[in-house]
């Protein structure tokens, strides 16, 4: 069976056994993507982006940066999963609600960081995949990766006709309009609308093959946001350096993983050496950083693997015991 197959048919039972407390798995999926996005800016290196130890390509923020960003959106999250589970009419009818708190949330963002986007795109995928997750739940359908990114994708259908094709004629507001209607590409838009292809082929089988073959939460981190990297048409590098900067990147994580990745040291020789050459050319893959925080979010609800620090509603844990957080270092 294909890896990518593998992926899919691994699933969790977020609500699907009956009487369980609805509030409860909107703060499990929340946590989910909060861990997601809290690791993932921990996690070092990352070739041109912030970590707990680098301020990467980026003199407006660092890791504190993301620390009080992500406090300020945490909630959304959950909202966005509660607003799933309440949620009566079609999937695609779901997104006004979804998209309503997460403007609020945006907006809390970059109040929280004195205007400085941090995760803006992480904000709009989770906050999508969020409320898809509390959809199920709501269905008492379990979680698996099929079922959650065709429903994201039904929530979204049509978002890029209707936010960038249609838009054409009008000035450009932000970067992603600005990139369509320089470069066609579709953005954060485009991969959720698709059902987050570039989570299935790249991101979820890299986190899992390096998980299998040992290698700790960070290492496999590392090697699964170069894998997202080598395939991503990551809008925040066209806007920094056009095609020359997105092929560049993509190549090089494509040799990094050639290397063997996070996974090596010639591999891990190659990511620091990347790293040193976004910095010198002032570029950040923070699409692939978001895409790398969905991934472990996805991970964690699909196969039950415990969060940092989250336990799952369907398995309380027993008096005195707490879920053992994954091992960063
Ligand atoms: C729906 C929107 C989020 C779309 O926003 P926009 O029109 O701006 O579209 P894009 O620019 O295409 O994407 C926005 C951000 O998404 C990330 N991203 C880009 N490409 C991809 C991709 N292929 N896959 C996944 N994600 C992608 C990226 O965000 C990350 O990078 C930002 C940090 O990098 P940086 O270079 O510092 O960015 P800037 O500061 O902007 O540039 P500089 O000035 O520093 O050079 C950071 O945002 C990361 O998250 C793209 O930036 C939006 O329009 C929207 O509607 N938002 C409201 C929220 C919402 O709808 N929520 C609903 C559910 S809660
Ligand atoms: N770690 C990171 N550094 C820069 N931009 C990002 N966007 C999302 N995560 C990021």
């Amino acid at each position: 069976m294909q890896f990518s197959q593998q992926v899919k048919s691994q699933r969790c039972d977020l609500g699907a056994s009956s009487g369980v407390d609805l509030g409860a798995v909107s703060w499990q999926i929340g946590s989910a993507f909060l861990a997601g996005t809290l690791l993932e800016v921990a996690s070092h290196p990352k070739p041109g982006l912030v970590t707990a130890r680098s301020n990467g390509s980026h003199s407006d923020m660092d890791i504190k940066t993301f620390m009080v960003a992500s406090a300020a959106i945490a909630p959304c999250f959950y909202q966005c999963a509660e607003v799933g589970t309440r949620h009566q009419g079609s999937a695609r009818e779901l997104l006004r609600p979804v998209r309503e708190i997460g403007c609020r949330y945006e907006g809390l963002l970059l109040a929280a960081t004195g205007g400085v986007n941090t995760q803006r795109g992480f904000l709009f995928s989770a906050g999508v995949l969020s409320a898809a997750a509390g959809r199920l739940a709501r269905d008492r359908m379990s979680c698996d990766v099929d079922r959650l990114f065709s429903t994201a994708a039904a929530m979204t259908d049509g978002l890029c006709a209707r936010e960038l094709g249609n838009g054409g004629d009008r000035e450009a507001v932000t970067a992603g309009e600005w990139l369509y209607q320089r470069y066609g590409v579709l953005g954060i838009r485009g991969e959720v609308e698709a059902g987050f292809p570039t989570v299935v082929e790249a991101g979820l089988p890299a986190l899992r093959s390096a998980r299998s073959k040992g290698a700790s939460l960070e290492d496999a981190l590392v090697h699964t946001l170069i894998s997202l990297m080598a395939v991503c048409e990551d809008t925040t590098l066209l806007w920094r350096g056009g095609f020359e900067a997105l092929d560049f990147v993509r190549s090089k994580a494509r040799e990094a993983l050639q290397a063997g990745g996070a996974l090596t040291p010639a591999g891990m020789s190659a990511i620091h050496q990347l790293d040193a050459e976004c910095i010198t050319r002032n570029l950040s893959p923070g699409g692939s950083a978001d895409l790398l925080a969905v991934t472990y979010g996805v991970d964690v609800l699909v196969s039950g693997a415990p969060g940092a620090g989250t336990a799952f509603a369907g398995q309380p844990c027993k008096a005195g015991q707490s879920p053992q957080p994954p091992r960063i270092s």
